[in-house]
């Protein structure tokens, strides 16, 4: 590939394999980022060379953007330091040249199938199915919305850049199109079949809602408050949902604690329309409702929640109703109270549907609770666009294209987001628990459990409390197993909390950790791992965690992402994990870490015996004593006095607990209070107890965090079944494969 003559100033090199790499350190870095974002995967994105890949549907993502063939081609070879090669432009060339050509519009209560392409129109009402869905004698002329969207402060900083202006002109030129719009009306009836076959003819109908012009549903009195500021990422996310004046359907991704929930507040009050919100549990409801009124002037009648605990009365007029996936999709019998207020959901057209955490929730879930709602624009929310079975791709199609995803080492770097030391401690087991976890007669889930008690393990948690309590820090204990959640807790004295946790003592527990300067420690179950809001915290010590489950380790975390008081002095919060050697923790933690690692972050490994962790990079930046502590993990814990496993006897007790616990009741206990939502059922596939048959690839391509080290067991072999399937599908048939499957 030979390099332009003016290489150095641009930032991208374009592969002709479809992958693009981009120098994280040049001057048009954002420019470029915000392009590359928008049109291709991020495949790994460490601090200096960030990498994509194109996809059909990142393209398909781009064209829903109203980002056009021509533009993509033409600034991407503008940024590239290499003619772009025909072969990427011809890819983009066939995976966008009919995608985003036609839409489906819901106005005042009517679908029309839109598009400023007559021939497309054309070729559309030559399909039967569509021809009969036409609802003919209907001339209507539809104005263009004039796109006003709110501008924040930092929104009008960016637009005075004027390069990037330039460029984003170039790249969304697709909006002059709809100046010329032509459109037929179809029947409501049958607005499934004509988008099935709008598909089987590759041209998939985008759905926008001109929420403007719907005068069929009446408005939400609601209003930003004036002190709402939301930030540029905040605003550029929602720029895209929001670029031509309609509401686009799609994902927005943002890091945990990145401010999700004031982003989808913005949203709701710009449409203005009755408002449906999502969220994987309780706790998540009464948050939700709490930003709403504390970023909007919503009245109190015209917001509702409910949940198995409250049932608020639902304003007949337009409102704000925030509940759980598992309440719409409950399939047995429901109590009368319960069954009204479904009904009352099923009956009303609701302009926007936010889906919290999106990325949990199961298609067949999803596909229940669509089926109930009857959205005009759905946005999904969430922090982590992976999974461990193979269904993120059903989300492009359940919802939409993902409309935004921002980078976390950015919102890091510009002080949203607190500045994480990750560290890997490896904790050689004691030689009396090694032996019972090779014994084979030992079932695998109390192998589990003497990897996770392992003394030495136990010891170094216990250290590194006491460390961390001394700074003055706030520190959580993530163990997922209960047992020895309950046994690391008792040992340390601290409070824990798991499923079988009351509501008001779990209320008590983290109003102490947040306000009582003696409580620095809590030990929470998987529980905690989303939904928990205590910004206060800053350490995390993770001691037994969810099989491989990348979404986990990512959410946990979130857990201590807040922004810290002291930014821009360098590591505020810590997130440690320890592992016990020679056990299978080892390979779940490598797998665990593969989607942190994507986003930049780096896991200092401690190993005893090698002083020196892998990741050295940035040793430097470590606060001065951590540098020495962490040098010496193992051994400081080893060495402590005060240790309450201070000798083999004590060692040898908690074995004989271990070996005679029952850790299935344990589990089970949790298990039933835990609402088994998605959370659990896709982790339960994710390794150990995978019911489904793995397929190799589809989720890497979609989620971003698609790295050969991630996919199981033969990633050569993965690279290249996927390499072969791309070959062989063409764009149609990937399209026509995925929804008729779902149709
Ligand atoms: N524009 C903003 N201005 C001030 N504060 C903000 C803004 N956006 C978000 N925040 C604050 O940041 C915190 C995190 O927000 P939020 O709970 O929505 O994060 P999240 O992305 O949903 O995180 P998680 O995935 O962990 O639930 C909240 O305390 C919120 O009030």
């Amino acid at each position: 590939m030979a390099l332009k003559r003016d290489h150095e100033k641009r930032p991208l090199w374009v592969c002709p394999d479809g992958h693009i790499f981009l120098e994280a350190h040049t001057p048009l870095y954002t420019q470029a980022y915000d392009f590359l974002v928008a049109i291709a995967e991020p495949v790994a994105r460490p601090e200096f060379v960030h990498e994509y890949r194109l996809t059909p549907f990142s393209l398909y993502a781009a064209v829903a953007v109203a980002i056009d063939t021509e533009s993509i081609i033409r600034v991407l070879n503008r940024l590239s330091k290499v003619e772009v090669p025909e072969g990427v432009n011809t890819f983009i060339r066939d995976h966008t040249q009919r995608c985003g050509k036609a839409k489906l519009v819901l106005k005042r209560g009517r679908y029309y199938v839109e598009s400023p392409h007559p021939d497309v129109l054309r070729a559309l009402l030559k399909d039967r199915e569509i021809e009969t869905a036409r609802i003919k004698g209907d001339d209507e002329e539809e104005g263009e919305a004039g796109g006003e969207f709110i501008q924040s402060e930092a929104a009008q900083e960016m637009d005075a850049n004027l390069e990037f202006k330039q460029l984003a002109a170039e790249a969304e030129g697709g909006g002059d199109d709809d100046d010329q719009v032509m459109h037929f009306k179809v029947s409501s009836e049958q607005v499934e079949a004509v988008k099935r076959a709008a598909l089987s003819m590759d041209y998939p109908l985008m759905e926008e809602y001109d929420f403007r012009h719907d005068v069929t549903n009446p408005n939400l009195p609601m209003q930003l408050k004036p002190n709402t500021k939301i930030r540029q990422y905040q605003e550029k996310s929602l720029r895209k949902m929001f670029g031509n004046g309609r509401a686009r359907s799609g994902i927005i991704v943002l890091p945990c604690g990145a401010g999700k929930t004031l982003t989808g507040v913005t949203a709701a009050s710009t449409v203005k329309k009755s408002t449906l919100v999502l969220c994987t549990s309780g706790v998540s409801v009464i948050q939700w409702k709490y930003q709403f009124q504390l970023w909007t002037d919503i009245p109190e009648k015209n917001i509702a929640c409910f949940t198995s605990d409250t049932k608020d009365a639902i304003n007949p007029d337009a409102c704000v109703l925030i509940t759980t996936y598992s309440m719409l999709s409950f399939s047995g019998r429901r109590a009368a109270d319960v069954e009204l207020i479904i009904n009352q959901i099923r009956n009303r057209e609701w302009g926007l549907m936010l889906l919290d955490e999106v990325h949990v929730v199961p298609a067949t879930m999803f596909r229940k609770v669509l089926n109930i709602c009857n959205a005009h624009c759905k946005l999904g929310l969430t922090a982590t666009l992976v999974r461990e079975d193979d269904l993120i791709s059903d989300l492009n199609f359940l919802i939409g294209p993902k409309l935004y995803e921002a980078n976390w080492m950015d919102l890091t770097a510009g002080g949203y987001l607190a500045n994480v030391q990750c560290v890997e401690a490896w904790c050689p087991m004691t030689a009396e628990f090694y032996r019972e976890y090779l014994n084979e007669s030992i079932n695998h889930r109390k192998k589990e459990l003497l990897y996770v008690t392992n003394p030495n393990k136990f010891r170094t948690c216990e250290f590194l409390v006491q460390y961390h309590q001394e700074r003055g820090d706030k520190i959580i204990l993530f163990a997922d197993n209960v047992f020895a959640l309950r046994r690391y807790s008792e040992l340390l004295g601290i409070p824990y909390i798991y499923g079988g946790t009351r509501e008001a003592e779990r209320q008590r527990i983290l109003g102490l950790f947040r306000l009582n300067t003696l409580v620095n420690c809590i030990g929470l179950s998987k529980v905690g791992d989303t939904s928990i809001d205590i910004p206060e915290a800053n350490v995390i010590i993770q001691v037994s965690s969810h099989f491989g489950s990348r979404r986990q380790e990512a959410q946990r975390l979130g857990r201590i992402l807040r922004p810290k008081a002291n930014m821009g002095e360098g590591f505020n919060a810590f997130f440690y994990t320890l592992v016990s050697t020679g056990t299978s923790e080892m390979f779940f933690s490598a797998k665990r870490q593969q989607y942190l690692v994507d986003q930049g972050y780096t896991f200092k490994v401690h190993e005893p015996n090698l002083r020196v962790g892998v990741a050295v990079e940035r040793e430097s930046q470590l606060l001065p004593c951590l540098v020495e502590v962490v040098a010496d993990l193992v051994e400081h814990a080893n060495a402590m006095q005060n240790s309450k496993l201070k000798n083999k006897a004590a060692e040898l007790d908690l074995l004989a607990t271990v070996l005679n616990s029952d850790t299935d009741k344990a589990d089970d206990e949790e298990n039933e209070v835990l609402e088994r939502t998605a959370v659990d059922a896709i982790d339960d596939m994710s390794l150990g107890r995978a019911k489904v048959q793995r397929r190799t690839g589809n989720m890497s391509e979609l989620s971003g965090a698609g790295g050969a080290r991630y996919v199981e067991f033969a990633a050569n072999a993965t690279d290249k079944v996927i390499a072969r399937e791309r070959q062989e599908k063409s764009k149609a048939a990937l399209f026509k494969m995925r929804y008729s499957k779902k149709a």
